[in-house]
């Protein structure tokens, strides 16, 4: 089963976009009233195109990806923690319509399941895609996750760069916000959450 997590579906309501209202010749013409009331000069060769051009990033930038989560039978009773680290993602916040650029890791202690490992990446890629909050997208993979997989316990943690206060307002360039999100045993369990901590102060940067 192929599944769109962001997109269409309540998801759409938090910024991904479905095709409902898509309408790329009215996006091109509100992209080129935009530039131009900017100030923008559209003439030449190089921008006679860029309305579109812009609108087609955005569209592409805004659409989650459809991915299959498949999962396996957890025949051996796997039952420590299974992390897949530095994930990169970039998304776009909601607030200025800007990228934020960072790396997520995922974990999570298995139940009946275990998961396909790239799936641990496709649900970081597919939650950023559209205008995020990095604190919802942090526990919108975290409760994915526990939905989807019925795990013991899940633990997310994102670091991200947001261009909106590095290249301009505070202009804080390298500045770092790290979020992250806990449930069940992770939790819960402090021997799980000691683990998941130590994995997370192990990583880069
Ligand atoms: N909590 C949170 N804030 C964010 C995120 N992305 C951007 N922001 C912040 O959203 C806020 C919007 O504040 P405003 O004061 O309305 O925007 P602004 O006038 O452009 O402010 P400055 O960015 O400080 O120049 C800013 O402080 C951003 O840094 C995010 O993922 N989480
Ligand atoms: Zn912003």
């Amino acid at each position: 089963m192929s599944v769109q997590v962001g997109g269409v579906g309540p998801g759409a309501a938090l910024g991904g976009i479905g095709d409902e209202g898509w309408c790329e010749g009215r996006a091109a013409a509100a992209a080129e009233a935009l530039l131009v009331a900017l100030g923008v000069s559209l003439e030449g060769e190089h921008r006679r195109g860029t309305p579109l051009r812009l609108v087609r990033a955005l569209r592409e930038m805004l659409t989650p990806p459809r991915f299959d989560p498949t999962c396996f039978d957890n025949a051996e009773g796997y039952d420590e923690l299974v992390a897949v680290e530095a994930v990169p993602f970039f998304s776009l916040c909601e607030h200025h319509v800007l990228p934020f650029v960072g790396t997520a890791t995922v974990a999570y202690v298995p139940g009946q399941r275990i998961v396909g490992l790239s799936k641990l990446a496709w649900v970081v890629q597919s939650f950023a895609r559209g205008l995020q909050v990095q604190e919802r997208m942090t526990a919108q993979i975290a409760d994915w996750l526990m939905e989807q997989l019925e795990p013991r316990g899940v633990g997310v943690r994102l670091r991200a760069e947001h261009l909106c206060m590095s290249l301009r307002g505070a202009r804080a360039t390298g500045a770092i916000t790290s979020t992250s999100a806990c449930r069940g045993v992770i939790a819960q369990e402090s021997v799980r959450r000691e683990e998941w901590l130590r994995l997370l102060s192990h990583m880069p940067g």
